[in-house]
């Protein structure tokens, strides 16, 4: 089943579009507020867009004039939080999906029973969702969503509920389930991204600011956010024949990545974390980047910490915090190699 989705939700100031290919698993990414779950509500039929037109398969499911109730949509939501009935068992719960798309009682239950072992939940059959952890009770909402035979699943950060524990089984679960899934997933978490997505689609104010393969957009972003995202530095500006100028006037020198920029265009330079070094001063006669910042925040991150000057960030040693005594506040100087930045057009 492929999806074309065009939603625009005026009082929300959402305004997106784009394809689902069919087998293809698509994850909404963006900031607080830049539309994803209303983007998601709306695939779902939960709520009506003021304009625009999803199409499953070419069948309109919503458009002018057209508008298929939630439950003969065969979209199937997986939510934060699992929603299990609370009186039915586990097996009841799952045949609830296909009982509702008219499956008869006997068969419903096989069905359940078939996609619970498919979740590895077979022997949570007989317990009530009183019973469960948080893990087991999202594992029987996903073979709930999947007994219904959804065309489109669409999965509201399903893992943010998770103790981070549990969470790696639910994504290893997920990105079996979901291979030959058409899907949208909307997460604040960079690994599902990377190994659920086919494709990223990142808003920002309620528009679509980058799309593209998820590798692409988190290797080469030419967003912020999907930058901050894939936990690399970026530097927007304009292209020069060795880099990247700011609108300031500070040129970061890096070599042309693919895209290539184009003299003069909007271009970005991304560069990892790791490769920029943190000086108390300016480094005299340098043929390096000196980017003067101000830290804002420090930050563990396994045995380095993350030093953050407002959008830009530097891996260091502990040891290089307390030398060169980096503390929010602080006026320094980060450094990297133009080897290290990469530019593309944006
Ligand atoms: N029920 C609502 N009624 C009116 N406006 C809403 C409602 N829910 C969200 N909005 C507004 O619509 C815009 C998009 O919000 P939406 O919840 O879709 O963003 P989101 O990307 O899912 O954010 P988050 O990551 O915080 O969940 C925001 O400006 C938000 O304030």
């Amino acid at each position: 089943m492929s999806a074309q989705v065009e939603v625009v939700v005026a009082e929300r100031g959402v305004d997106v579009a784009f394809d689902v290919a069919d087998g293809e698993t698509v994850a909404l990414l963006g900031p607080n507020g830049a539309g994803k779950s209303t983007t998601l509500a709306v695939l779902g039929g939960l709520l009506r867009p003021d304009a625009g037109r999803v199409l499953l398969d070419g069948e309109e499911l919503t458009g002018p004039g057209r508008w298929v109730a939630p439950h003969a949509r065969r979209t199937a939501l997986l939510a934060q939080d699992p929603l299990l009935f609370p009186h039915l068992s586990v097996l009841e719960n799952v045949a609830f999906g296909p009982r509702s798309t008219g499956s008869g009682r006997r068969a419903a239950r096989t069905a359940a029973g078939h996609w619970l072992g498919e979740v590895d939940a077979a022997e949570l059959a007989g317990r009530r969702p009183a019973q469960l952890s948080g893990g087991q009770a999202q594992r029987v909402a996903v073979a709930r969503a999947l007994a219904a035979e959804p065309r489109l699943l669409l999965l509201d950060e399903p893992m943010a509920a998770l103790d981070v524990a549990v969470a790696p089984a639910l994504r290893a679960l997920l990105r079996r389930v979901l291979a030959d899934r058409t899907t949208v997933i909307v997460t604040h978490h960079v690994l599902d991204a990377l190994l659920l997505a086919d494709r990223v689609v990142v808003l920002d104010g309620g528009r679509v600011v980058e799309q593209g393969a998820t590798a692409d957009v988190l290797s080469r972003p030419r967003s912020g956010f999907a930058a901050r995202f894939a936990g690399l530095n970026l530097v927007a500006g304009t292209a020069t024949p060795d880099g990247v100028r700011r609108p300031d006037g500070l040129l970061l020198h890096g070599t042309p990545g693919d895209p290539p920029p184009v003299d003069g265009a909007d271009a970005v330079a991304v560069f990892r974390p790791s490769a920029v070094a943190v000086h108390a001063q300016p480094p005299g006669g340098s043929p390096r980047n000196v980017l003067p910042v101000v830290v804002t925040e420090l930050e563990p991150l396994g045995d380095l910490v993350r030093v953050r000057a407002g959008e830009l960030a530097a891996d260091v040693t502990m040891a290089s915090v307390a030398e060169l005594g980096l503390a929010p506040g602080a006026a320094v100087t980060f450094v990297v190699k133009a080897t290290e930045v990469e530019v593309y057009a944006r």
